[in-house]
């Protein structure tokens, strides 16, 4: 079988080279003009997406996730500010210059809008049908990507006979058909199942890590930026609040919309529904206090919380705890009450700050 895909260059890269953007925003900003005046969708964004990197972008509904993938691949262009591609100003490219960077983008959406007309096969051959290529190299290269996508033998299906995933998966066939460089998923797997979901993420993942194309992966779900991503941008009325590595971000968020989404992947976002539930296992009394830590080190075998009770002498009773990885990097985590003097719970909890451990201590009545 032919190799449709080159490997990954950035897998080649010494680790002393700079690295160059694939994609570059610089100081980026997009208004739409209507009958009903302006609307500043994109404000002031800046932000370098590495070759061979999987870039999360999320957001509320509105924030601006769409607008600002569309100005990748020239569906809408910036207001202000420059948008890069390969090291090309988008601003700069004439009608055939955009449309040929146009063929190094694939994109999949939330609806996989396939040909319902068309066979699997016939949907992914179409983005081949103007390429100089004969019709043996297009059977191999179709053939080729349904192995890829895990369609092998269902090349005859027609869409409305494929499940959700299945159709979606085809939608990443044809996406890839061109052999891209950069990949644009926006919303690909909101409407699909938890387990359908995290298949494709896990396929995207795969053909990421063994094709080095650069995904960019618009969402409004942490668990998707958290099982697939390296990379995130949280977006808040199309401003970047908070951007970096998703281990960073889900170890020291700074942004109060940031540390909402995490709540929604973690187990001890729980606390707040039990709190508003008024469970009485969250009942909490004069002498005590209701925290949440978290800690990233690697090595974890330190006994923090028996270490504090032993020197401080106060009382703490493990209300939830979690532990996860992120990228094979583990989050550790728990919410527990601490019973003790205002004074020694004061000292007990800056004992776990000075070990790198993050505390909040959350304010309920
Ligand atoms: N073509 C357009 N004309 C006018 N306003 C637009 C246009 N496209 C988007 N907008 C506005 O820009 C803002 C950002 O929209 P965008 O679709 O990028 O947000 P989003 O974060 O992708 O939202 P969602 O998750 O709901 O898809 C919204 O207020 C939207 O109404």
């Amino acid at each position: 079988m032919t190799h449709l895909f080159s490997p990954s260059l950035d897998s080649e890269r010494k680790h002393d080279e700079p690295r160059e953007a694939i994609i570059r925003f610089d100081k980026v900003s997009k208004t739409f003009r209507s009958g009903d005046g302006e609307h500043a969708a994109l404000h002031d964004i800046s932000a370098d997406i590495f070759p061979g990197s999987i870039f999360g972008i999320i957001g509320l509904s509105g924030a601006g996730k769409s607008t600002l993938v569309r100005l990748i691949n020239g569906i809408e262009q910036a207001t202000l500010g420059e948008v890069i591609v390969e090291g090309q100003k988008l601003s700069q490219l004439n009608a055939r210059q955009g449309r040929k960077l146009r063929t190094t983008i694939g994109m999949i959406f939330q609806s996989c809008n396939l040909m319902p007309s068309r066979t699997v096969r016939d949907n992914i051959l179409l983005p081949l049908q103007d390429k100089d290529l004969s019709r043996e190299e297009r059977e191999q290269r179709v053939d080729s990507l349904l192995e890829l996508v895990g369609l092998s033998g269902r090349e005859r299906a027609y869409p409305n006979e494929l499940s959700g995933g299945q159709q979606q998966r085809v939608a990443i066939a044809r996406a890839l058909a061109n052999n891209p460089r950069i990949l644009l998923c926006d919303e690909a797997t909101s409407a699909l199942d938890p387990a359908t979901t995290t298949s494709i993420l896990d396929l995207i993942r795969t053909i990421n890590r063994n094709t080095g194309v650069t995904v960019v992966m618009v969402t409004h779900q942490m668990s998707v930026i958290k099982h697939v991503c390296d990379e995130v941008m949280v977006l808040d009325h199309g401003t970047v609040v908070e951007q970096g590595s998703v281990y960073s971000i889900f170890v020291n968020p700074h942004d109060a919309l940031t540390r909402t989404f995490i709540e929604t992947t973690s187990n001890l976002g729980r606390i707040n529904d039990l709190i508003h539930a008024d469970n009485p296992a969250i009942t909490i009394g004069k002498r005590q206090r209701l925290i949440r830590l978290q800690y990233s080190k690697e090595d974890v075998s330190e006994p923090l919380v028996s270490l504090m009770t032993a020197r401080f002498g106060v009382l703490v009773n493990i209300l939830l705890s979690d532990i996860e990885s992120i990228g094979g990097r583990p989050i550790g985590g728990l919410v527990a009450t601490i019973e003790g003097s205002a004074e020694n719970i004061e000292s007990a909890l800056d004992f776990l700050r000075k070990k790198d451990v993050r505390v909040e201590v959350i304010e309920h009545v």
